[in-house]
């Protein structure tokens, strides 16, 4: 048994990569897929063309490497966590498209609720506060909305899942999803650990429909042999940030990392209880794994990298996203222009359905240059945001942060991170932190590694970000974007 293999379930692709014993990457796959955007708003994907991305990319990094069913130890999925899929027991079928975490169709519903009284009841309970961000109000959706589908639902004849579950279930036909995924739906009860009978009703959801909840690293099924010519043993799934936060080793509380995506995703390891947030960040299950139930402070942010695509497909000022660094280098600053990238609202600490995208300060003298800088640095103002509120949450104050994902790749926004924050940025040797983090959970599930210590001594700087801002320069740049933000908020009808 040589490998361990990751299936990485992303928001615009699907990645499956082969891990040798020493956490390095020996073969790797990838496939896009479509996305959907039906409605103002509305961000749909097609359940079965995940699936079978997922499937081809798997069948392709395995035989990228020469690998065989019998030299792979276990496989681990880690996703795209809220994205909500329902599906028919007897036929696999899904009846509708997948409703893809950026969804906002369900902001009307969860201003219903907010105006209910329950924010404080679903924070208490699930650590997350009522926005569209979540699969609860998908689910409650799809239920009234597909004819018939509650009552279905009630008999125990449809399947509701993440995207954890519904891989889970075409590779092993279990239906079972981890507590990292489980809680980011709204109805399930983080101190607890399962299900919440109470959320369930007030949401109108039968708990029928549900996956069983089991650790993140164990037996989680067998995979059909004839998807691989031969059975393969499915043994860990986490959710992709807390998989990432696995991969980075951040296994103790206080050690936190950002991931710079599609979205950007800070987690704070709390240790082994969860911290309620007063400044509007989310507490969540990060992993449960042997006797550990751990949880993290999270602050999720809506547009990151996705502003760069948006230069690159919607502007077409660029060619790729990496052009963007060169682009945004050839300006000294960004001339006093400010972006504020709430395309699809705002995400935490705002909570802001009704946010639109907007640039502030524009001259006669302003260009492209300008604008790619101002994109850049967006995005390491929405993360100095979530600092605050993390360290003001957890009484913490952070020494480092670790990061990774697609745009950590670039120097000019890392550095600029750093100065913003105040606090060293280090990006690691290896910057496949979820696809690592959900091999170590399937890995050490059967043996193939020992421990999570052990593990966390295979993690190495290749790079570090000092600050070089001093305290003034930084709060009047921060004062001038909380300014931006405030412009940008309340616009959408
Ligand atoms: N050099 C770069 N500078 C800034 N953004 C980048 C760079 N390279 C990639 N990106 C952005 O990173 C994102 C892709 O990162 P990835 O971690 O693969 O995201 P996801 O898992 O969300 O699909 C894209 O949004 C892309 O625009
Ligand atoms: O697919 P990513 O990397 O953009 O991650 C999406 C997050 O899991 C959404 O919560």
């Amino acid at each position: 048994m040589s490998f361990v293999l990751a299936l990485d379930q992303g928001t615009t692709s699907s990645r499956a990569l082969l891990f040798d014993g020493e956490g390095a990457v020996r073969s790797v796959a990838q496939k896009e897929f479509a996305q959907h955007f039906p409605r103002p708003g509305w961000v749909e994907h097609d359940a079965r063309e995940i699936w079978e991305t997922q499937l081809a990319t798997a069948r392709e990094a395995l035989a990228a490497a020469g690998a065989r069913p019998r030299d792979v130890a276990a496989v681990g999925i880690t996703n795209q966590r809220e994205t909500t899929v329902l599906w028919d027991r007897a036929t696999g079928e899904p009846l509708a498209p997948a409703i893809v975490w950026q969804d906002r169709r369900t902001a009307g519903l969860c201003e219903e609720l907010r105006t209910r009284g329950l924010g404080p009841l679903f924070q208490e309970r699930t650590g997350l506060v009522l926005d569209a961000y979540f699969s609860g109000t998908k689910l409650k959706w799809l239920l009234d909305e597909i004819p018939g589908a509650r009552a279905r639902a009630e008999r125990g004849e449809l399947a509701f899942g993440t995207i954890d579950a519904w891989l889970a279930w075409n590779l092993t036909g279990r239906h079972v999803t981890d507590p990292s995924n489980a809680s980011r739906t709204l109805l399930f009860d983080i101190h607890r650990n399962r299900w919440d009978e109470e959320l369930l009703g007030i949401l109108d959801i039968p708990a029928a429909v549900l996956p069983a909840v089991a650790d993140s690293s164990g037996p989680l099924g067998t995979i059909r042999p004839e998807l691989f010519g031969g059975p393969l043993t499915l043994a860990g799934m986490a959710g992709d940030q807390q998989a990432a936060t696995f991969g980075q080793a951040c296994l103790e509380p206080g050690m936190a990392k950002n991931t710079y995506g599609t979205g950007c995703f800070m987690l704070m390891n709390t240790g082994d209880r969860p911290v309620l947030s007063r400044n509007r960040l989310l507490s969540t299950t990060l992993w449960k794994v042997g006797d550990r139930l751990d949880y993290a402070l999270e602050g999720s942010v809506f547009m990151a990298g996705a502003a760069v695509q948006w230069l690159r497909d919607g502007l077409g000022i660029i060619a790729t996203s990496a052009e963007v660094e060169p682009l945004a280098r050839s300006v000294p600053d960004s001339g006093g222009v400010f972006h504020v990238p709430a395309f699809t609202g705002l995400g935490a600490p705002w909570w802001d359905p009704a946010a639109r995208g907007a640039f502030f300060g524009l001259t006669r003298g302003s260009h492209k240059g300008h604008l790619a800088r101002a994109v850049l640095e967006s995005i390491a103002y929405q993360t100095a945001d979530l600092l605050t509120a993390m360290e003001a949450d957890s009484g913490i104050r952070l020494r480092e942060l670790r990061v990774d994902g697609g745009a950590s790749r670039n120097d000019l926004l890392m550095q600029f991170q750093a100065d913003v924050l105040g606090v060293t940025v280090v990006r690691p040797r290896v910057t496949e932190t979820t696809a690592l983090g959900a091999a170590y959970l399937a890995g050490l599930a059967v043996g193939f590694w020992d421990t999570p210590e052990q593990l966390a001594r295979n993690w190495r700087p290749e790079a570090r970000f000092e600050p070089t801002l001093d305290a003034t320069e930084r709060s009047a740049r921060l004062d001038r974007w909380h300014r931006a933000v405030a412009r940008a908020k309340d616009w959408a009808d």
